[in-house]
């Protein structure tokens, strides 16, 4: 079912004469975007992934125009792209003073979260001055940093290179805190079971993303202003479809690290010999290239740049591929590498510049699999004709695990629903959403009565059995379009897009109710019963915030607990703003 505000969002869409004329004249606008910032962008061998590369397509769709993605594997390269003109537009950023002196923005995309991350033993923090005097992380690279030291000068900050280094410090008590997006760190530490490390305070400031349009288009600015509405609700899909993809799997850290790049180091050691046997041409550097070249159990191919074919592959290379060395040598790359031809020319022609070291591709092996390797490369002039060395490693299983990784860092794994950071996630969009489309939804939050009985009567197993047994039971009393998430013991949260009355969610309430406290049967016929207290919170009357709202609906199922449990309490307007007589 459409949002009441989606015909009228169509209707503001419409773009006037001069504007359809200007999208006839470029039909291909040239873009770059972020190589590693999931969800919202990243690079993987087939191309442009994330929300982002979702969002341009959609509004390529719309506009009946291509946005033609462009590859940099390092950010800074693509944004002095942008700033050189070799791509038009940019996919969402942050607009800061500096990129606003080589581009135009649209209207905000999406908004960053920024919170502290601390340990579980350290005491409360109520602001960020509660942190004076302690050890602070930040990353080094962030625009976070630059804010933070700006306007928090009593904090004293300590540059991490990494977010997942920064929380390596916190974990060894180096560090009391760690300040950075919730998203991305919520994700390492998730993924690297920091089980001691909690989200403690949410900042207040927010960093909007927006699309970037080089200078001389501020027609396409005004043209996307004008769609960028129209595409909210399939951009929030296509969110939740990238952060998520299939079911979690199952896979541990430790079997993720033992997968991981063996070492990275090594490999550009051996290149760097190479390249010195190569360059200086020394007779005994040379003898040891090819000793090196010949014996090392790296893949190493040898590849001629203008006419792009192999011209020496090592023992282990022709192992890797499996085709015999007298086909190998002189095979066009393009028979191994699976980019399109001109794809492929552009990145050997960065690559013979020496504009790229370190890229990602796909590789297809005599048998035809397709493997997803890391390319290290280097160009070296040997006889006039440039020859790139690469070291190709297979990354496949890695890429596996990681995508798995991600996908279980958003649900829990015992009632497979949404796990508490998804659901703010979900939240966060409904509400970024609602900010520009009018109308009203529900958040309920459900805690089971009775639930610690039934672990003390029938144990643990049996807990968690009725668990599973009601997340379905939660499903099943909702659209396919809301969201039911485990927030984690007895506690479920649903999220109501298309509730637009309180009588609509005091209807869905209702159905919650009678669904928990139907019997469940447990193993061996034995049978258990618990009830459901509701609090129930309504955009905007009770929150416009993500944390309000939930935290509303919170006190309003303890007030139903209060009243006697087994019911629904609608929470109390106090939202700031002319809000409450919109109920
Ligand atoms: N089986 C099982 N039990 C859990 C899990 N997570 C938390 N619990 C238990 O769930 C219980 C939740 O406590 P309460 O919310 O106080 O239980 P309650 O009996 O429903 O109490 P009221 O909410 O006051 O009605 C605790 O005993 C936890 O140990 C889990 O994953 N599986």
């Amino acid at each position: 079912q459409a949002p009441a505000g989606a015909a009228a969002a169509d209707e503001a869409g419409r773009l006037n004469a001069a504007e359809r004329a200007w999208l006839a004249a470029h039909a291909v606008i040239r873009y770059g975007a972020h190589p590693a910032s999931a969800p919202y962008s990243y690079l993987t061998p087939q191309g442009h992934r994330g929300a982002d590369a979702e969002l341009m397509a959609l509004l390529g769709q719309r506009l009946d125009v291509r946005f033609e993605f462009h590859p940099y594997t390092d950010w800074d390269e693509t944004l002095r792209a942008a700033e050189h003109g070799d791509i038009d537009v940019v996919s969402p950023m942050i607009p800061t003073g500096e990129r606003r002196a080589y581009l135009l923005f649209t209207q905000p995309v999406y908004r960053l979260k920024f919170g502290v991350f601390m340990r579980n033993s350290k005491p409360y923090i109520e602001d960020l001055d509660d942190l004076s005097g302690e050890r602070v992380g930040v990353q080094r690279s962030s625009l976070l940093r630059q804010e933070l030291e700006k306007a928090q000068p009593l904090l004293t900050l300590t540059q991490v290179e990494t977010l997942e280094q920064g929380l390596e410090r916190v974990a060894a008590n180096e560090l009391d805190a760690l300040i950075g997006p919730i998203s991305q760190v919520s994700h390492f530490v998730r993924v690297r079971n920091f089980d001691d490390i909690d989200l403690r305070l949410e900042l207040p400031e927010q960093m909007s993303r927006a699309i970037g349009v080089r200078k001389d288009w501020s027609e396409l600015v005004a043209i996307l202003d004008k769609t960028l509405p129209t595409v909210a609700a399939e951009r929030r899909r296509a969110l939740e479809r990238n952060w998520l993809g299939d079911r979690p799997r199952g896979f541990t850290a430790a079997q993720i690290s033992s997968v991981a790049v063996p070492s990275l180091a090594v490999m550009a050691a051996a290149l760097a010999v190479l390249m010195i046997g190569v360059n200086k041409r020394l007779r005994d550097s040379e003898a040891r290239a090819s000793l090196l070249f010949r014996n090392h159990s790296a893949v190493m191919l040898q590849v001629d740049a203008s006419s792009r074919r192999v011209v020496d592959a090592n023992p282990a290379a022709v192992r890797y591929y499996g085709y015999p060395r007298s086909q190998l040598i002189g095979m066009p790359l393009v028979q191994l590498n699976t980019l399109p031809e001109e794809d492929l020319a552009r990145l050997v022609k960065a690559t013979a510049d020496d504009q790229a070291r370190r890229f990602i591709v796909t590789h297809k092996l005599a048998n035809g699999s397709l493997r997803d390797v890391e390319v290290f490369t280097s160009p070296a002039v040997v006889g006039g004709r440039t020859i790139l060395l690469s070291i190709i490693h297979d990354i496949t299983e890695q890429l596996n695990a990681e995508a798995q990784l991600q996908r279980m860092a958003s649900y829990d794994p015992l009632t497979e629903l949404p796990n508490r950071r998804l659901f703010m996630n979900r939240l966060r969009e409904e509400l970024a959403r609602r900010g520009r489309e009018q109308g009203q939804f529900a958040l309920l939050f459900v805690d089971l009565d009775g639930f610690k009985a039934v672990n003390d009567r029938h144990g643990h197993d049996a807990g968690d059995r009725l668990l599973r047994e009601l997340s379905g039971r939660l499903r099943n009393c909702v659209r396919e379009s809301d969201t039911v998430a485990r927030l984690g013991g007895d506690e479920f949260t649903l999220l109501l897009p298309d509730a637009e009355t309180a009588a609509d969610a005091a209807a869905v309430a209702l159905k919650v109710i009678e669904a928990a406290s139907r019997e469940v049967v447990l193993d061996g016929g034995l049978t258990a019963q618990v009830s459901a207290s509701v609090g129930i919170a309504l955009y905007p009357a009770h929150g416009r915030e993500a944390d309000l709202l939930l935290s509303n609906a919170d006190s309003a199922m303890y007030r139903a607990k209060a009243e006697g449990r087994n019911r629904y309490a609608f929470a109390t307007a106090n939202a700031p703003g002319p809000a409450a007589d919109t109920i």
